[in-house]
């Protein structure tokens, strides 16, 4: 077997932020991401989870530098990106392109739905005008959208529409990484279906690598190869995507699972769930920063921090008790949870089927 080609890479990676800056002594400090270590191969679908401000967001923006870090490295295809000057950098975003949840709340309103899509081959100096203007239809073609809406502005359109032009805007410059932060989180689910299956034949047209951000986890099942588990700016678990749903080895993961809606009100198994929010990052806790949530924390937990360490199926776990516990993961019997996730996964397949059967890459929409 031949050694993975990992494309992007993280290690040691730390961001701060200080939130607090007292007249006298030192300031206080939210440890985002904090020693994170990753390698995503070229070519996969890596999703990070986990629940809001635990980091996946700064981690996302600190792999393709739109945003440095504190300290640790970011290496792509072998440069160390968290360092290399800006002017270097600057060529290498064109193969590093982030989606965004609302892929126009940072652009310009007065910009057309194809200024925009051109907008990163004008600034790569990609193309001749004419050459550029048949890459904007071609990439509206592509992501379902008629090329006649080039002329038009993107509040005239859906939020499904207007992330497919994203999704166009991303391509435009040819990435080989497409980084997306909650990228179908907004849209309705028959729409996320739809734009799911788009980046995933995108994928496969272009041979991406895709990165997503996601607390869906229904989406994250569908979607990912392997999956990386956060919470207060670290890596708890990583594993591929069967592994880490069917048998969780961390109890934050196990209960993220069993945190996934049941359709039927009162089919909510009583297992591991979640309470409360995570704690104050500036403020983290000691030992284990999961144990004040944890059903099975001991006082090794409350003391000693769990390294991150090899668990079955090639992936990683940081629970001193992950070899001894007995965790439920979705296939647990008849759990409805699982029902749930897989209803979700039917909604995909019909979406795609119905793509298929129209013969397009996608449902074309004006
Ligand atoms: N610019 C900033 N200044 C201060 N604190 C920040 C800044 N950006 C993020 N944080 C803090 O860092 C932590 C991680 O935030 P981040 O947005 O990365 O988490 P997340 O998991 O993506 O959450 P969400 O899903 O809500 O976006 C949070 O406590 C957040 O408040």
């Amino acid at each position: 077997m031949s050694a993975p080609d990992y494309i992007l890479e993280a290690s040691a990676l730390k961001r701060q932020f200080e939130v607090a800056k007292p007249l006298f002594g030192k300031a206080k400090v939210v440890r985002a991401v904090d020693g994170v270590d990753l390698k995503i191969a070229r070519g996969e679908t890596f999703a990070i989870v986990g629940e809001s401000g635990c980091g996946k967001s700064t981690l996302a923006r600190l792999l393709v530098r739109l945003m440095t870090p504190t300290d640790g490295a970011v290496i792509y295809e072998g440069r160390n990106i968290a360092s290399i000057p800006e002017q270097e950098m600057r060529d290498l975003r064109r193969e590093l392109q982030f989606i965004f949840q609302d892929p126009f709340s940072s652009l310009n309103p007065r910009m057309t739905v194809g200024a925009l899509i051109e907008e990163p081959m004008r600034v790569h100096r990609i193309g001749t005008v004419a050459q550029r203007r048949e890459k904007v239809a071609a990439l509206l073609s592509r992501v379902g959208l008629s090329p006649q809406i080039a002329d038009r502005y993107p509040h005239e359109f859906s939020g499904g529409q207007r992330q497919r032009v994203g999704i166009a805007r991303a391509l435009a410059s040819g990435p080989k990484v497409l980084i997306g932060d909650e990228p179908v989180s907004a849209l309705d689910v028959s729409i996320q279906a739809q734009v799911v299956n788009i980046l995933e034949d995108l994928k496969q047209e272009f041979g991406l690598t895709l990165v997503v951000i996601a607390h869906d986890l229904a989406v994250v099942r569908h979607m990912a190869d392997r999956v990386a588990v956060m919470y207060l700016g670290e890596i708890v678990e990583l594993a591929p995507v069967d592994a880490l749903f069917d048998a969780p080895r961390h109890p934050y993961t196990a209960a993220l699972i069993a945190a996934i809606p049941v359709p039927q009100v009162g089919a909510r198994k009583a297992t591991a769930k979640l309470e409360g929010d995570p704690p104050n990052p500036i403020d983290l806790p000691t030992g284990c920063r999961f144990h004040p949530r944890c059903p099975h924390a001991t006082d090794l937990c409350r003391t000693s921090k769990p390294t991150l360490r090899a668990r079955d199926a090639g992936g990683q776990v940081a629970c001193h008790y992950a070899d001894e516990l007995t965790l439920d993961g979705l296939s647990a019997g008849s759990d409805t949870r699982s029902d749930a996730a897989n209803a979700r996964f039917e909604i995909y397949r019909a979406a795609r089927a119905r793509s298929e059967g129209a013969n397009a890459p996608a449902t074309t929409t004006t």
